[in-house]
């Protein structure tokens, strides 16, 4: 698992690590592993780094500082490389050390680059880009490289012009193909608008690792951690240990979010699907394994309760909610069951629960259980509204957050947008519910469903624009690659 750290904690780490070290050490680590990438990145698209034309943006900091000292090395190895300063005061060793290899200032950007390096700012970043940087990059994005293709951009440490910790995009950054980082993952890397502009994210160690000592800001799991995870299936196992999932999902009027849901529910580890509501027969008809009631209080024992996509908001809905608030399990609340929550008649039974309770908001949702938008640091909207509901939230979007009410928080990186059509949203929390049923802990499950469901998303894509089903049907094919051949 990734973990994301916030700027103070890679302040504090970095000054306890410096204290070790002869000064210079950290950034020398950090300009070998940013020059070795962009080499890499050369021999990929140009076959090598000789005449290749590279231009630094090079800001007031240590972040440039970096930039400087690996814009000398490609210069030593053959590189043509110029230096835009953006500041006054530039990194004074690092500037020597570029003019001596043989690279030049320059006034403007050149009209062709092959590899341009953001050092404009790193951590070290107050608000947004100021004029002079947020014209530069501009002027990058009209320029070419000498294969008439865009120039590639490397962000050293982070995309000039994003908000570090929160992965907030207020004005103009830097979009970037790849960012190097240096010693630890930063939020914005990995959550908000800002994850897109990082593109693909690169770690270079610089030995900061064992000097992070605080909690992480964020965590991204990994395919081998939502394969570590996944329940499997045991020689002892019969249906009902696996786990019985129930859904009160849908109604006469939207029979379709039932059946979404109950596919996603079938696609999880459980052995078992129970569904309760007004859309029986919809279901009876497409899914001959699942047992159906009309009400809640007459389906049987479940181990989970997926509750809301579809319901409606009337008082049999409200019913139905109140009993799936009362069972003593966990429980997953979608939609209207998020809808019906925002009176606050509930918030007791809510808080009162015993066993987990998930609740899974896109932002319209969030803004009315919440009282607001998520807002610009979408971790710590969900992070809030977690602890005051006392529920895991699985906030949606590009990059899902799921917080914890004990203060944890994950992203999920498989984001896809081909997952932005209705009746997805269904599929994520049927497939939730399961692995609630099938014992996974709440912020686990809800990962877990987050991470194989975007998968899915993308999977389904491959085959033309996908609709909730496809989505569905990729789960499949998803789990086979993701858990079972892992
Ligand atoms: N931490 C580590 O472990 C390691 C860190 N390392 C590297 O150091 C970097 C951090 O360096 P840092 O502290 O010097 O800050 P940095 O990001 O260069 O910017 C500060 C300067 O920028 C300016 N400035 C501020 N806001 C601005 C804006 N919006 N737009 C434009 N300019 C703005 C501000 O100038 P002023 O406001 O004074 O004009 C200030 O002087 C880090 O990201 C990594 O690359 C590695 O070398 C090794 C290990
Ligand atoms: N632009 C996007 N990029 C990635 N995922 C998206 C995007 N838009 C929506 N999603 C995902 O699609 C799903 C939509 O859920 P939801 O809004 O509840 O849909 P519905 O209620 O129609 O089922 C969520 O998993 C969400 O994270």
């Amino acid at each position: 698992m990734k973990g994301a750290w916030r700027v103070s904690d890679i302040r504090s780490a970095e000054a306890a690590l410096m204290a070790t070290l002869p000064p210079g050490t950290l950034m020398k680590r950090a300009a070998a592993g940013l020059t070795k990438r962009v080499v890499s990145l050369l021999t990929d698209r140009f076959g090598g780094v000789y005449g290749r034309r590279v231009l630094l943006l090079v800001g007031a900091g240590d972040n440039g500082g970096d930039t400087l000292l690996a814009g000398a090395a490609l210069a030593r190895r053959g590189a043509a490389v110029s230096a835009l300063r953006l500041a006054d005061r530039v990194h004074e060793e690092g500037w020597a050390l570029l003019l001596a290899a043989g690279g030049r200032s320059v006034a403007a950007v050149p009209r062709t680059v092959d590899v341009v390096l953001d050092g404009i700012v790193g951590i070290g970043a107050k608000g947004g880009l100021r004029a002079n940087a947020a014209a530069a990059v501009k002027s990058v994005r009209q320029a070419r490289a000498g294969d008439r293709a865009r120039p590639a951009v490397v962000a050293v440490d982070v995309p000039s012009g994003v908000s570090v910790d929160t992965g907030a995009v207020e004005g103009d950054a830097v979009r970037a193909d790849v960012t190097v980082t240096f010693g630890a993952y930063k939020p914005a890397l990995l959550v908000g608008p800002a994850a897109v502009h990082a593109g693909i994210v690169e770690l270079v160690d610089i030995g900061l690792r064992p000097y992070l000592t605080g909690t992480a800001a964020l965590r991204v799991p990994e395919r081998v951690d939502v394969a570590a995870w996944w329940p499997r299936t045991g020689p002892q196992d019969d249906k009902y240990r696996r786990g019985v999932v129930g859904l009160a999902t849908g109604s006469a009027d939207y029979p379709g979010a039932a059946v979404l849901g109950v596919a996603g529910a079938l696609a999880g580890p459980t052995g078992y699907v129970r569904y309760a509501g007004s859309a029986a027969q919809a279901i009876r008809d497409r899914f001959p394994t699942v047992v159906c009631a009309e009400r809640v209080g007459d389906a049987g024992r479940v181990q989970a309760w997926v509750c809301g996509s579809g319901l409606g908001t009337d008082g049999r809905a409200q019913a139905e909610l109140r009993a799936v608030l009362a069972a003593p399990v966990p429980v997953c609340l979608d939609a209207d069951a998020l809808n019906l929550l925002v009176d606050g008649s509930l918030a007791g039974q809510l808080r009162d629960r015993r066993a987990p309770t998930v609740v899974t908001p896109h932002d319209r949702e969030f803004a009315r259980l919440a009282g607001a938008d998520p807002g610009p640091d979408r971790v710590e909207s969900a992070l809030q509204l977690a602890a005051r509901m006392n529920a895991v939230v699985l906030l949606k979007g590009d990059r899902t957050v799921v917080a914890t009410p004990g203060g944890f928080a994950y992203a999920n990186p498989t984001g896809s947008a081909a997952l932005a059509t209705a009746g997805t949203g269904d599929v994520l929390a049927g497939l939730l519910g399961s692995l609630l049923a099938a014992g996974l802990a709440a912020e686990l499950a809800a990962m877990a469903a987050a991470y194989v469901h975007g998968l899915a998303g993308r999977r389904a894509a491959a085959d033309g624009p996908p609709n909730a089903l496809h989505v569905a049907e990729a789960l499949r094919e998803t789990l086979s690659n993701v858990i079972i051949k892992s």
